[in-house]
């Protein structure tokens, strides 16, 4: 059997540029990965793909992205194999932290190994851009530069190590509903992406905490002015700073040090946040 683990990530900077022609928007992002994670596990299974999820809310069919991601593989090299996928789900769902496409570009890079493909890297990077716009990013992890509609992928200098406390209000927020509604001309603010990119070569925290900003808050926090009240939450508790990640509606806060993430975590569970995890930077391509 093969194991991985399939990380959540965070948008440190989200500026959507224009719309395009193809109806996906084209986007510069600063992305991160997350320690919170599903676990993803495969067994080689005679010509099928079976799966088996641990959430009852989420489809265990072919709308599953990470059945999905199996299917294309198969179809892609012709292979003739199958395997059982199990998902232990941690991330929650349509929370804005690419849950979906974390365990689909795990199970494009552990059949890829399982059913000995020997695929590159740039072949399973095309294959995960046709399953969706994150699922790039989330075969690398780390720290990365992301433009196009998400999918060209740059490396970044490592965020700085912290604490990442994330907190998700009960709703759920399908993200192609988010970029219809987003209004380039309402956004006042705007990410200071290269400025961003400076306080990560010069290893600056602070100087990224500083930068955080996400266009698309200006379309989900009118629609679930809750997120507003959980960012403030967290500054009052001594979050380093807080920013709504993707499309919503998990925010998430900085913290230098895990007793200053569970001061925060506790503040949200007082404040009867439903969702609250407290999870750290990933680093390293795995
Ligand atoms: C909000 C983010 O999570 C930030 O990382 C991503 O931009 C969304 O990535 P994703 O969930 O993988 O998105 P996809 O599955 O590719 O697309 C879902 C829907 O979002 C819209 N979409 C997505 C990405 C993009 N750059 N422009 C878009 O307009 C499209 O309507 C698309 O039909
Ligand atoms: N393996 C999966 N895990 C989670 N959701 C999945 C999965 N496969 C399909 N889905 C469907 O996709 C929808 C959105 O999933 P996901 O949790 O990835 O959203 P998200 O975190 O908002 O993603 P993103 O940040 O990439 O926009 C869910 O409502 C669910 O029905």
């Amino acid at each position: 059997m093969l194991t991985l683990k399939a990380y959540a990530k965070i948008n440190l900077a989200l500026d959507v540029l224009y719309k395009r022609s193809d109806g996906f928007h084209e986007v510069a992002m600063v992305m991160q990965a997350v320690s919170l994670c599903d676990t993803v596990s495969l067994t080689s299974y005679p010509g099928e793909i079976i799966l088996t999820v641990s959430r009852a809310d989420l489809p265990a069919d072919a709308s599953n992205l990470a059945y999905r991601a199996a299917a294309l593989l198969k179809e892609y090299t012709g292979c003739r194999q199958g395997a059982c996928i199990t998902l232990d789900k941690q991330i929650p769902l349509a929370a804005g932290l690419a849950g979906g496409s974390a365990d689909a570009a795990a199970v494009l890079k552990g059949l890829n190994i399982l059913w000995d493909l020997g695929l590159s890297g740039e072949e399973l990077s095309r294959l995960a851009a046709r399953l969706g716009s994150d699922v790039p990013f989330c075969l690398c992890n780390g720290t990365m530069l992301a433009t196009g509609r998400g999918e060209i992928l740059s490396p970044l200098p490592p965020m700085p190590a912290c604490y990442v406390v994330l907190a998700k209000p009960p709703v759920e927020v399908p993200t192609a509903w988010v970029y219809q509604q987003f209004k380039a001309d309402r956004v006042a603010v705007r990410p200071d992406i290269a400025g961003m990119c400076k306080e990560l070569e010069q290893g600056s925290l602070a100087g990224v905490a500083g930068k955080l900003a996400n266009v698309l808050e200006n379309v989900t926090i009118p629609a679930h002015p809750e997120i507003a009240r959980i960012k403030e939450c967290m500054l009052e508790a001594g979050a380093m700073a807080a920013l709504m990640s993707g499309s919503g509606p998990t925010v998430f806060g900085l913290a230098g040090s895990q007793d200053q993430a569970e001061v925060i975590a506790s503040r949200l569970k007082a404040e009867k946040v439903p969702e609250i995890f407290v999870a750290e930077t990933v680093w390293k391509m795995e």
